[in-house]
């Protein structure tokens, strides 16, 4: 089919390379000028496992090609909507005014019978407003809400394998459409939901809230298990082993952060209390205040250790991202980390594989090094705030060599206590003794 799809972040450019890849005729629309050059010379313009290579493979093919002039999108029968629906400045509300943007600057290029399918997370509400919209100005074109549930990290498998599919829809013919842009994921059994646009709307923020939720669930266990001696990964796994529960997504540690989960979740609360329902959710304000209360308990914790304050010591922050194979640092609980300890006086040193560049952009008052062992050299406090893996990884006996003093504090509970308490460390966790 011939696609297209505006907006190409982290959901998009993935989007459109595997749409490509998959034997579709794909252009890709961003306004960001410098992006839309890196992909058409075959550069992925952020970091994601496998991109590149399905990137330049569908772009070898010809199948797949970028533009910032909306009017190449003209062609398409179906138009994929994946620009960002940030927190608004002012309220926790999203902010449409992307998605109405690309919205408005189509409806000029819609061919007859043209489908724009929404994959922005966005409140519910707002796909029946876009298709009124729709039906004044464009009746020859009709809509779909087609929530995108992949992973940073996993956005290329999730995007060509995903475990569901969901279709908003207000006609067959929308969902007909649908059905053979997904022809090989549906052939390969993925199971498919069709309803109406406000369910598929709510499918996406509930499934987010719900992840958020868990987590943030598993770590005020960790603030109980660090009031009693208990040990919150021992609980994960006892309790995980319970099918109805599920180890996943049950680690406990400084929390989520990143594009999606929190802004998702104050957005949902935020248009729960536009429909006068607000309490249904008001459980995700204590979500979010759990998930920000893990981030500060490791500043907390040094400045015990260290007898009051962190003013000059040398803090080594191992990750910058908001998670492991990703250069994404939106939102990020080990960005807040560094940020929060050199605001207290600290020497801090961050470290990451991937996101130096972005987090550099964000926080220049941070000092950088890609290179571990520099940053952790001479260090007073190691903090492990991301689990890429070759921090997960670290030999105690060779680091205690490197450091000033061997006091690690594990933001992710990824490393072995034993072995680092019996190579001479102060360890501590996130609800571990
Ligand atoms: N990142 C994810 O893992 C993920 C997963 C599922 C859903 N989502 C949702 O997808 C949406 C996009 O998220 P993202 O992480 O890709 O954001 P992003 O900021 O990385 O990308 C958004 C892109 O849209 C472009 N853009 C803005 N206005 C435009 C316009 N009028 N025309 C063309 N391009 C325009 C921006 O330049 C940017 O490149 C959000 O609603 C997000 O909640 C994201
Ligand atoms: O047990 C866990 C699992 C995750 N996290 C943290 O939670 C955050 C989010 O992780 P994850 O959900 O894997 O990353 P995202 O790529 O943001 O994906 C989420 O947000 C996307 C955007 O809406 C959705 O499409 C995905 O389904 C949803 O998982 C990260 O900071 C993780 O470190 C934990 O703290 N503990």
């Amino acid at each position: 089919m011939r696609i297209s799809v505006i907006g190409c972040g982290y959901l998009g450019a993935v989007h459109a390379s595997a749409m490509a890849e998959l034997g579709h005729d794909v252009v890709g629309i961003d306004v960001d000028e410098r992006k839309i050059t890196d992909l058409r010379s075959g550069r992925a313009p952020f970091f994601e496992p496998g991109l590149h290579d399905i990137l330049t493979s569908a772009t070898a093919s010809g199948r797949l090609r970028f533009s910032t002039d909306i009017a190449e999108a003209a062609d398409a029968e179906i138009h994929f909507i994946a620009v960002g629906t940030p927190q608004s400045a002012d309220t926790y509300a999203a902010d449409l005014r992307f998605v109405d943007a690309a919205f408005e600057g189509l409806l000029p290029h819609l061919a007859d019978g043209a489908l724009i399918v929404g994959k922005s997370t966005v409140p519910v509400g707002t796909a029946e407003r876009l298709a009124a919209r729709l039906a004044e100005a464009a009746p020859h074109a009709h809509l779909a809400w087609n929530p995108e549930f992949l992973r940073e990290g996993f956005a290329v498998q999730d995007t060509i394998a995903p475990d569901r599919l969901v279709y908003g829809v207000a006609d067959d013919r929308a969902a007909a459409q649908l059905d053979q842009v997904y022809r090989a994921a549906i052939e390969a059994g993925t199971p498919r939901i069709v309803t109406d646009y406000a369910t598929a709307e709510l499918v996406k923020v509930a499934a987010n809230a719900f992840l958020a939720t868990k987590i943030s669930f598993i770590n005020a266990m960790a603030e109980i298990a660090e009031a009693t001696g208990a040990d919150v990964t021992q609980l994960a796994d006892a309790i995980g082993h319970d099918a109805r529960i599920g180890r996943r997504f049950l680690n406990a540690g400084v929390g989520f952060g990143g594009g999606c989960l929190p802004k998702d979740i104050r957005a949902f609360s935020a248009r729960a209390e536009e429909l006068g329902r607000g309490e249904s959710v008001a459980f995700l304000k204590e979500v979010d205040a759990i998930n920000l209360r893990r981030r500060r308990r490791v500043v907390d914790l040094a400045v015990e250790s260290f007898g009051g304050s962190v003013v000059g010591k040398r803090v080594a922050v191992l990750g910058v991202t908001f998670k492991p194979d990703s250069d994404d640092v939106r939102d990020s609980p080990a960005l807040d980390v560094a940020v929060h300890f050199k605001g207290l006086g600290a020497d801090v040193i961050a470290t990451d594989p991937e996101g130096i560049a972005n987090a550099r952009a964000r926080h220049p008052q941070l000092a950088y090094t890609e290179d571990t062992d520099e940053a952790l050299r001479g260090a007073d406090l190691v903090v492990l705030v991301t689990e890429w893996r070759e921090y997960r990884n670290l030999d105690p006996v060779e680091v205690g060599r490197l450091v000033a003093n061997r006091f690690v504090i594990d933001g992710r509970n990824v490393l072995d206590p034993a072995a680092w308490r019996a190579a001479g460390w102060e360890y501590r966790g996130l609800g571990r003794p």
